[in-house]
């Protein structure tokens, strides 16, 4: 329930009356005594109104109200003034206030205005939130590509993760995703409309932590590669998160951050902070049946952005794409896809030209089978399962290629 009214007036005697009428009535005011102490609070998503008075030094409650409404339209102002200015009323509501109450008012006058306001901006700040869910619709399908388990328990955990308010630690191999992941995160929250910033945490000293902090208030803060942030920043964070930091931590990491707590380089209290909320962020190689599904869809988001066509994803492409590594994980698929559109379609040949279809099928066949069994921690009938294969096809087609389930336990 919206119950918050900021209360600018530079008169302490009139805030402390005012304050005190609202806190009768169940209200949650907050005094200011001139625009400059009022300022900060007075934000789009502010969740309650303002009451000012219009005569104060320096600013005036008419700067004040021009300055709101230019920030947010819909923030309800109601002004104050003094007793018989009614030429000043007037051009308050012309500016477009909500309201305007003569001084000195009394709260059968006061209350129910700010009460109309308030149901007001209620409705205001719901239809806003409403409008961005709908057109955010569910960040994690929309903007984390693949169809694998792994990928589908990525996008569960990414759900989950959202909606609590610790501190997170997104792991996974570089170019993998784990900015991406940390985006959607943050998108995915209730505080979605709010900042998401990111900073490389390499360099990053505990002055430009705090103001990185200051300007994701509310929202999150992403530091990339927190292993890389330096002695003084870890110890400025450890205190931050003890005291209350203004926004939500989201790390990422693409090296052993517990090696590193070990060996002393990090911060032992930061990692135990961080790890209980943490999510990984699987390589291509770990999930190779996502390769094809990714690289067409990149390759529709490269033709969009480059404006050309799309060229066919033809099964030899596939293969092509399946024999590859993929070290650099999803950045290194998707400019491969940039590069097929741009070429009209020409598959890359990274992979050694003597290979006819049947060996590059082969080749897909044989990491597919131990990406399962790395998967099932070398349990062969539930990665027979996983590949619907029958168990006796599933036995042959091992030995076809050589490999062992014990080898991946
Ligand atoms: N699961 C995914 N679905 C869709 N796009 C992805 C996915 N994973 C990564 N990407 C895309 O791949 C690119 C690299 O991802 P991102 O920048 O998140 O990687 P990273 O793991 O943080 O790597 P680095 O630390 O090297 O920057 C980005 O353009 C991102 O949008």
């Amino acid at each position: 329930m919206t119950r918050q009214v900021l209360v600018v007036d530079d008169d302490a005697a009139v805030r402390e009356a005012l304050a005190q009428t609202l806190e009768l009535a169940d209200l949650d005011p907050l005094p200011a005594g001139s625009f400059v102490a009022a300022k900060d609070r007075i934000t789009p998503d502010f969740d309650g109104v303002i009451l000012s008075d219009i005569r104060m030094p320096g600013r005036d409650g008419f700067f004040l109200l021009d300055h709101t409404l230019k920030l947010d339209p819909e923030l309800p102002v109601i002004l104050l003034t003094g007793e018989g200015d009614i030429p000043m009323a007037v051009d308050a509501m012309k500016r477009g206030a909500f309201g305007f109450l003569e001084k000195p008012c009394a709260s059968a006058e006061l209350l129910p205005i700010l009460e109309r306001a308030l149901k007001t901006r209620e409705l205001v700040l719901e239809n806003r939130r409403l409008k961005a869910q709908l057109e955010s619709g569910d960040p994690a399908a929309r903007m984390i590509f693949g169809r694998s388990e792994q990928s589908e328990a990525l996008r569960r955990r990414i759900r989950q993760l959202a909606r609590l308010t610790g501190e997170v630690l997104v792991t996974g191999a570089p170019g993998a995703g784990i900015s991406k992941v940390a985006e959607v995160i943050h998108l995915s929250s209730p505080a979605a409309q709010r900042p998401f910033v990111k900073r490389a945490s390499a360099g990053l000293g505990p002055e430009a932590l705090d103001a990185a902090f200051q300007e994701a208030a509310g929202g999150s803060l992403y530091l990339d590669e927190i292993a890389g942030l330096g002695q003084a920043a870890q110890f400025a964070l450890a205190e931050l998160m003890e005291r209350g930091a203004p926004a939500r931590l989201i790390a990422g990491c693409s090296t052993a951050l517990r090696q590193a707590v070990e060996e002393g380089g990090f911060n032992a209290d930061l990692y135990y902070r961080l790890e209980p909320l943490s999510v990984h962020s699987p390589a291509l190689k770990e999930r190779p049946e996502d390769i094809p599904v990714m690289f067409r869809q990149y390759v529709a988001q490269a033709a969009e952005q480059s404006g050309m066509a799309a060229p066919e994803v033809t099964p030899e492409v596939v293969a092509g794409l399946m024999t590859r590594d993929w070290p650099g994980n999803a950045r290194s698929l998707m400019s491969a896809a940039m590069r097929f559109v741009l070429s009209g379609g020409e598959a890359e040949e990274e992979r050694p030209s003597d290979l006819g279809l049947a060996e590059q099928m082969a080749q897909i066949e044989k990491s597919l089978l131990s990406a399962a069994l790395k998967r099932h921690a070398g349990h062969a009938s539930a990665a027979a399962e996983a590949l619907k294969l029958p168990r006796k096809t599933f036995y042959d087609k091992l030995a076809k290629h050589g490999l062992r389930p014990e080898s991946f336990r």
